[in-house]
């Protein structure tokens, strides 16, 4: 059922924020706390228990949880299939994945949470977002989620011996244990326990924290199955959205805004709602017109922004490898027959295994290279997995996933299709880019050096003739759906050939009162997994926006 709580005969309200990701919930959450009155707007469902969701396994009956909620139950989100899977992702993204349900992204990811490092913002955002500037943003957004290395409420971690083993290895490299979020800025040859969003043995996270005090407010409203399909706009002035339902009783209509708009529809939503408002490069709303016709806004208001152009992910190459210390927990069938003891520990003191997320990563690993154009960071997950059955024996197997971030070359584009489908038509290539190539296989060289003196320890895949580099060449690149960048933020404006769509406001150039805050405005990879800093951004374009509405 949807959400629809609206003060009475409201017909406009002073903000209207697109999307309910990290990004959205925060800016929301922090414009309702000034007094102004703001309207939420996600096309997706409901999923917590917390917001009314009700997709979960029978175990869960009574317990006020869902799927969204129990740790280790979120690779089951995407992968139970049944009557949900198929409407949890956006059914409008070709070539990439993305939450389209409350909370975005937020609600089905991973879970890891990280602080960003100080180059993360001095190097790639204007001098608005340094990290001095950007340090009180970063404590208040911490303060209120710290993210936790232990999960499960007795402080046990569960099912380590796979992570017990690797952390012997790099211990003897002289790889340095750090807590990762405690010094953020020490990211070279380090490792840390895994940090999540999780709180009090629950998933937590963004949605659950900020979506939680808006709510609260008198002022806020949210809308849900509701999707603006374009902002209503007289030349640079937004007046304000309109919305269409994506379930039969969703909101529909229009709905004006007195101030301002924020989008924070992800690194796809957020392009698309600006191409269907005549905001883009011509080809893209050429295209849009062809479909929409006279919904649209006429040609001469339209505005030429680079949208959609530097498309990033993180870029992700794995080492298969066995041990015979690692042991495997077998997640996928919480679902249907869980052990009974982890279910009552978990249900009653959130406890044990179940507290812990479903791929149970650890350790956390970082290097920095100094790439040929700067600063260039790899990350590394690890996880015991037994999809890569490559010596049938799955059950001692572990993937160490690298991550290329910070100073990755490869960039994409996202363009729109006549049937107003979000497409990768331009793939994040990192064999385009020869810079990607080098420190991938640099820490490929690294990571297999540590790894071939352990006892016991077989590295399955790359081969043992095979050289990193020419393993980069040949094995499959996979994207792990960090999508950022598609309407960078800079002070080079993209209407006079500049490659900023928004400027250090957020700001969309050319707009009074559009800004975006979501993943789209980074300019480049941060050093870890993004929803922490998307956070920060939600928290910093409400202050930026309050500032200039005063
Ligand atoms: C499987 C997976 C695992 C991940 N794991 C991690 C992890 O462990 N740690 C980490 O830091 N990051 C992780 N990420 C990435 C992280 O979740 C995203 O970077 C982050 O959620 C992006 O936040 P956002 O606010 O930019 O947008 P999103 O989270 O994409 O939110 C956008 C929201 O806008 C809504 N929307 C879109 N269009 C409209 C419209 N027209 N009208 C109304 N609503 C609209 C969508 O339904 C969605 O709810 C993962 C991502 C995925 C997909």
């Amino acid at each position: 059922k949807p959400i629809q709580r609206r003060a009475a005969g409201d017909s406009s309200f002073d903000y209207i924020v697109v999307g309910s990701g990290p990004g959205g919930v925060t800016v929301a959450d922090k414009l309702s706390e000034s007094g102004a009155s703001v309207l939420l707007v996600e096309r997706g469902q409901a999923t917590t228990g917390q917001w009314g969701g009700n997709n979960k396994p029978q175990w869960l009956d009574n317990s006020g949880m869902t799927v969204y909620d129990v740790p280790a139950l979120d690779d089951q989100i995407w992968t139970k299939g049944g009557d949900f899977t198929n409407d949890i992702f956006c059914d409008d993204i070709v070539g990439g994945i993305s939450g389209c349900v409350l909370g975005g992204s937020g609600a089905i990811n991973s879970g890891l949470w990280w602080k960003p490092t100080s180059w993360d913002w001095d190097t790639m955002f204007p001098e608005k977002w340094n990290s001095t500037n950007m340090a009180n943003v970063t404590d208040r957004v911490f303060s209120r989620l710290p993210g936790t290395e232990v999960p499960s409420q007795d402080g046990q971690l569960y099912y380590q011996q796979g992570a017990d083993m690797l952390e012997g290895a790099l211990d003897a490299a002289n790889w340095t244990l750090v807590s990762a979020n405690e010094v953020p800025n020490q990211k070279d040859r380090v490792y840390s326990n895994t940090t999540y969003m999780f709180q009090n043995g629950e998933r937590s996270g963004p949605m659950s924290v900020y979506l939680g005090s808006a709510y609260s407010r008198p002022n806020f409203s949210l809308y849900t199955n509701a999707i603006v399909e374009r902002v209503i706009r007289e030349g640079s002035k937004i007046t304000g959205v309109e919305i269409s339902n994506t379930a039969d009783d969703g909101f529909r209509g229009t709905v004006k805004a007195n101030k301002a708009v924020v989008l924070a529809a992800g690194a796809f939503g957020t392009p698309k709602v600006l191409f269907r408002s005549g905001i883009g490069p011509r080809d893209q709303l050429e295209t849009v017109r062809n479909t929409e016709g006279s919904k649209m806004i006429g040609e001469d208001q339209w505005i030429d922004l680079p949208v959609g152009h530097n498309l990033m992910d993180n870029i992700n190459t794995d080492i298969v490898i066995s041990h015979p210390d690692v042991v495997y927990y077998d997640f996928a069938g919480l679902w249907d027959h869980p052990n009974q003891g982890d279910v009552d520990s978990y249900l009653n003191g959130r406890t044990g295994m179940l507290a812990q997320s479903a791929s149970n990563l650890n350790p956390m690993i970082w290097e920095m290279l100094n790439g040929t154009d700067g600063l260039q960071g790899l990350q590394w997950t690890a996880r015991v997995d037994t999809s890569l059955d490559i010596n049938n024996d799955a059950k001692h197997n572990m993937v160490l996933a690298q991550y290329i971030t910070i100073g990755q070359a490869a960039r994409g584009r996202t363009t729109i299709t006549p049937d107003l489908k979000m497409n990768v038509s331009t793939g994040v290539d990192v064999m385009q880019h020869e810079s990607d190539q080098v420190a991938i296989a640099q820490g490929l060289d690294d990571m297999r050096n540590i790894l071939k003196n352990v006892p016991g320890l077989e590295i399955l895949s790359p081969a043992a003739d095979v050289s990193s580099l020419n393993y980069v060449k040949s094995t499959t690149h996979l994207y792990v759906n960090h999508w950022l960048g598609s309407c960078k933020m800079g002070n080079d404006d993209g209407r006079d050939n500049g490659t900023s769509v928004v400027d250090a406001d957020s700001k969309v150039y050319g707009t009074d009162n559009l800004f975006i805050a979501d993943g789209s405005i980074f300019p480049g990879q941060t050093t870890s997994n993004p929803q922490a800093a998307i956070t920060i951004v939600g928290e910093r374009v409400a202050e930026l926006i309050l500032a200039l509405n005063q």
